[in-house]
């Protein structure tokens, strides 16, 4: 049996539209394979009620079949579903690396970004990649049609999830299909800024970084209390906020020493408004790891 732990991601940081990721360091999703004659899939833990068992359905079924590794495939989630903290996203990045190895099929990290991404076709109804690839990988990613680039990163963050749900396909459904110049111009500069800051580690250019006129607001809207939650988490400190993936999560980045009173102010906002939160004080961290072999 192999085992690999998967992080949850935060996907698009605002600027960064189907192209930015962030590995966090939690929470993570564990996937336990061992070889089949025909793939089976069983869930347990965070969400697993909500997710379907039917490799045709799910995320992992989808990896098994693109690396033609039939595996009975043990999914403990620690990611939410429906979260925008990449639920989806960390199972398929976890097969894939076990997978993977489970039939030497000798594939590097980048190789698997695609195939990974193969299980997010399936529920969002795109192969964006931008989950599995820092999920894959650590750290931030971009994530072009030339491939992906990666850098290590250590930024601070606060992913904060309340109770309510949004699902990635009905997000991108709010999506506008043009854009204004204006917001075009003001998004690059912030992309560029984000990148810079990814680099240097640091977190006020980082934060600086993540305003996105385009597609965030659209986003936004069907998230309860998002304004109140943003505008004090920047209250509290954070150099930034932005809807995390697809939403119903929030992310803000912000330096250590405000860490705390940041999480705690996001808690406070949705509580205000009778929405339970839950919110991970954790760091851009590393991908997927291999921690167990027992074959
Ligand atoms: N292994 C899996 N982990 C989580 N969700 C999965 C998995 N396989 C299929 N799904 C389905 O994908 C949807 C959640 O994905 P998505 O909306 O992208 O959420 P998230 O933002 O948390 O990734 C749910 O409908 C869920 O049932
Ligand atoms: N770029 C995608 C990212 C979705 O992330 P998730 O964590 O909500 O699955 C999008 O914004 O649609």
């Amino acid at each position: 049996m192999l085992t690999v732990r998967a992080p949850a991601t935060s996907a698009n940081l605002g600027s960064g539209f189907d192209v930015f990721g962030v590995a966090l360091g939690a929470p993570a999703d564990v996937i336990r394979v061992e070889r089949a004659p025909e793939t089976s899939i069983s869930v347990t833990g965070a969400g697993s009620q909500y997710i379907p068992e039917d490799p045709k359905k799910n995320t992992v079924g989808a990896v098994a079949e693109a690396l033609e590794a039939p595996a009975h495939i043990r999914i403990d989630k620690g990611v939410r579903p429906s979260s925008g903290l990449g639920s989806s996203a960390a199972s398929a990045a976890g097969a894939a690396v076990a997978l993977n190895e489970l039939y030497d099929r000798g594939y590097t990290r980048e190789e698997l970004v695609p195939i990974a991404a193969e299980g997010e076709a399936l529920v969002s109804g795109e192969a964006h990649a931008d989950n599995v690839a820092p999920s894959l990988l650590g750290g931030f990613t971009i994530v072009t049609d030339h491939g992906v680039n990666r850098v290590d990163a250590s930024i601070p963050v606060v992913a904060c999830l309340p109770e309510t749900t949004v699902s990635t396909r009905d997000a991108r459904g709010v999506v506008p299909d043009r854009a204004h110049m204006n917001d075009v111009v003001d998004t690059v500069g912030n992309a560029a800024t984000l990148s810079l800051g990814m680099a240097k580690n640091d977190p006020e250019l980082v934060g600086n970084g993540m305003n996105d006129g385009i597609v965030t607001p659209e986003r936004a809207a069907l998230i309860r209390g998002y304004d109140r939650v943003r505008d004090a988490a920047l209250e509290a400190g954070a150099t930034g906020v932005t809807v995390s993936g697809a939403g119903p999560g929030i992310l803000s980045v912000c330096h250590a020493r405000d860490q705390r009173a940041v999480a705690s102010t996001m808690l406070g906002a949705f509580d205000s408004i009778g929405i339970e939160s839950r919110a991970y004080q954790t760091s851009v961290g590393g991908g997927a790891t291999l921690f167990t072999e027992d074959r």
